[in-house]
Formats: structure tokens, sequence, C-alpha cells
């Protein structure tokens, strides 16, 4: 006998972190067996099934050994689970960590430095062995890939945002599978993404995926760190980060790995305000990815907002830095929120920080809560002058005027209550 239930959230006493929830109510997609076991997870994992284009994101955990040295086993499975997925027609592109991991063995340091050009220095040897095993294990498959070595830069800047977006469209176009990293050789402090479970979320944002896979050593998300907490519970679906949700994740514990679970959700909150399905699930069992293409429940699935968001919109709301803010007061709040309005100088009420034409800035209420965020028109210095004014009068304060909104409905990214940002 089945049971479902006609509900896409999980509501309050249905929290997989809540002690008192009735484990058998399951969302509407689900149907149990009669002793309450997972027999189907419908509708979302079906989705998922559709992929055309993935982002594959495997740790340092899977493919290299405490000490660094590459289990090349390992990768040959990965590459193995890979090129079945492109045989299908399906663009794959793969961002895989362990150049630091591979320099330390190569090196034969006996821990991760802790030094930027230490580190810098480890990844440039490990970068370079890391590629040379990815080209041999994939030749035989006929697959040609291709070295993308990215720095934050590269996302925040529009015009390199831009050039990157056509290097990567063109290398599919060309059927090559690109293999990400950051560039940890040359980035410093300031221009480092610092873990690449955000950079892939900043990919898959930057290639219009349909799917981020995060390769992991564990089996997925789970309501605590599984290596501290025997009692700890995997979720198999998420549909919205709660701070429940957010307080499960611990570091990495590992010597050689950074970001632990802390940056998977970064990137699932970048992915699923995005409109990109994530599932977290396990790199070191073969056919991993093969699961969840088709659709089994296996790993955590991170569900998205149902529509995608614009490339530019996306740009907006996460690829670039927020150089400034503008507080607005209830009426331009309200029509940016409730009437889908651009942001003209008459509702601004104050200007903080230094920024230029072109930049991206944040709105936010009289209460000091960010409700946008867009490009600016003006810089800081014109809107000092211009803001609480009327449109018509830009061109006898400034002298010029280029346009009559602030900022432009087109460049405006709307930040909902619960954190999300979605366009009106
Ligand atoms: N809630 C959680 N669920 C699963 N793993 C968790 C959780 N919190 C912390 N972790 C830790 O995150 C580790 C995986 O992240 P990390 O070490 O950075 O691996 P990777 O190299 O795959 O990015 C797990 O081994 C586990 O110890
Ligand atoms: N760019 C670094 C990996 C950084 C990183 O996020 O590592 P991990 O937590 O293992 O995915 C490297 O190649 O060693």
């Amino acid at each position: 006998m089945f049971r479902f239930r006609d509900s896409r959230k999980m509501d309050q006493e249905n929290h997989p972190l809540d002690p008192t929830r009735d484990a058998r109510t399951v969302p509407a997609s689900h149907v149990l067996g009669e002793n309450g076991e997972l027999l189907m997870c419908g509708c979302e994992r079906a989705k998922v099934k559709e992929a055309r284009r993935i982002v594959v994101k495997v740790g340092t955990k899977i493919i290299c050994g405490s000490r660094g040295q590459l289990d090349l086993r390992r990768v040959e499975s990965l590459v193995q689970d890979l090129a079945a997925l492109w045989e299908e027609g399906r663009d794959i592109i793969l961002v895989s960590s362990g150049a630091i991991g591979a320099g330390v063995g190569r090196l034969g340091l006996s821990r991760k430095p802790r030094t930027i050009p230490e580190k810098q220095a480890a990844a440039a040897v490990g970068q370079g062995i890391l590629m040379q095993h990815y080209e041999t294990f994939f030749t035989p498959h006929r697959v040609v890939v291709a070295q993308v070595l990215l720095t934050r830069e590269d996302i925040t800047d529009r015009e390199r945002y831009l050039n990157a977006r056509h290097t990567l469209q063109s290398l599919l176009g060309f059927r090559v599978i690109p293999i990400v990293n950051e560039n940890d050789t040359v980035a410093v402090e300031e221009i480092r993404f610092g873990d690449n479970d955000t950079l892939a979320a900043l990919v898959a944002c930057l290639v219009d995926a349909d799917l981020l896979i995060l390769l992991t050593d564990l089996d997925g998300y789970y309501t605590a760190d599984p290596h501290k907490n025997k009692d700890a519970e995997l979720i198999p679906e998420i549909y919205e980060i709660t701070p429940e949700i957010e307080a499960a994740a611990g570091g990495c514990g590992s010597a050689l790995a950074t970001g632990g679970m802390e940056t998977k959700i970064t990137a699932a909150k970048v992915s699923m305000q995005a409109g990109i399905p994530l599932v977290i699930a396990s790199g070191m069992r073969k056919g991993t990815l093969q699961a969840v293409l088709k659709g089994e429940q296996t790993g955590s699935l991170f569900v998205p907002r149902e529509d995608r968001m614009k490339a530019r919109k996306l740009w907006i709301a996460f690829g670039s830095p927020v150089q400034g803010t503008l507080v607005v007061d209830a009426g331009a709040a309200g029509a940016l929120l409730k009437k889908g309005k651009s942001l003209l100088p008459s509702g601004i009420v104050s200007v903080e920080g230094s920024f230029t034409t072109g930049n991206v800035v944040s709105i936010v209420d009289p209460a000091g809560q960010e409700i946008a965020r867009g490009i600016s028109n003006y810089n800081a210095q014109a809107l000092q002058l211009i803001k609480g004014q009327n449109s018509r009068k830009i061109k006898e304060i400034l002298g010029y005027h280029d346009y009559d909104e602030v900022v432009h409905r087109d460049n405006l990214t709307i930040v909902l209550d619960n954190g999300t940002r979605e366009e009106v």
C-alpha cells in the first residue's frame, strides 16, 4: 500500500531536524511502502533526469589520500562515469579540487601548507599532475578535455565574466569537457573564491547548467556531521535552507580539504536561487552520477525555485561585489517590490559608499533591510546631488541627463524576505 502527501514544501512538523516529526510524512512526490520505506521519490528527482548540462564538482577527499597521494583508481572510476554521461549527449563540466593535495603529495610535505605562497606553490605542482591524469583517463573514451583556471575577478568583472562564459560555451560546442579549478597559483586572498563548492555553483550559473552535483566523501547532507555525531540522519530533499538546516553544516575536519558542508550550503543557496537543482552525493562509490541521473533516491537533493533567473540577473545577484548602498523611502520600496518599477532619484533618501556608473549597489528599505540589488546608472557623487529630486531636475542639477532611472528594472534583482532573489 502506498501513501501520498499533497504538499510540496515540508512543513514545520515535517522538518527533518525536528525530532518529533513523523518520519512517514513526506512530500507529495514520494511513494512509501508498507513499512514507511521510500519506494519512489517522484517529480523533483524525475526533473533531474532531464538535465542536459551538468556541472560535477569533485572534492579533494575523493581523489587524494590523506597525505596527498592521488587515488588513481578513484580518478579513473570518476572519469568512466563522466564519460558515460557525456556519451549520452549531455554537456559535462568538471570542477576538480585536488591541486593543492596532489602538490603536497608530490613535494613530500607532511601537511597542507598554511601560508598562501606555499599553497600557491603546491597548487602549481599539483594542478599539472591532476590534468595529466584526467587527460590519460579521458583519452580512451575519445573525450577531449580542457583546463580552465578561474579567479574571482573572472566572475565579478562583467567583461571577464562574459569572456569566461563565451570560452566555456565554445568548449561545450566542441564537445570538450572543461576541467575547472580555482587559479590557486595566482589567486591571493582578496581575489580568491576560497573553495570549489562556491566556484562550482557560480560556474553552474555561468554555463546555464541544468544540474549541479557535488561529490564528496559522505552520502549527502546529514542532520549533523556524521563524523562527530553517530545519530546524524541523511536528509534526502531540502526545499528551503532554514536556520536549522544551515546549523547542521560543519567544517571539513580534514587536513587537505577546504570547506566542509558550510561551503556546500553556500553553493546550495546560489544554485537554489538560480533555479538549478543541486545534489550532494557520494563520490566514493562508482555509479553515483548514473544513479542521480536515473532519478534514483541517492544523496541530498536541494530543490530550487521553480523559475530560472536570467543570466544577467544572476550576475547582479551573485557574481558582482556590492560597491555601495542606496537607502530608499517606503514609496520607492513598494514600487520596486510590488509594482515592478525602476528606481528613480525621487525615492532615494541616502547614498552610501563610493561607486561609479555601472557598479552594483544594494538597495535597502527605511528599516535597513536589503530589498534589491542593481546596476547604478549614476555614480555616488551624482546621486548625492539628485537624491530625493524629480527626474526632470537631473539636467538642471548635474548639467547632463543620461537616464531618468537610477537603476533600471532590467538591471535590478529583488531580494525576498527569506533571502532569495528574484525578478518581479
Ligand atoms: N551536516 C553534515 N553532513 C555531512 N557532512 C558534514 C556535515 N557537516 C560537516 N560535514 C563534513 O563535511 C565533510 C565533507 O566536506 P569536505 O571535507 O570539504 O570534502 P570535499 O573535499 O568533498 O569538499 C564530511 O566528511 C563531514 O565531515
Ligand atoms: N582549489 C583547491 C581546492 C579547494 C577546495 O574547495 O577543496 P575541497 O574542499 O576539497 O573541494 C585545490 O585544487 O586544491
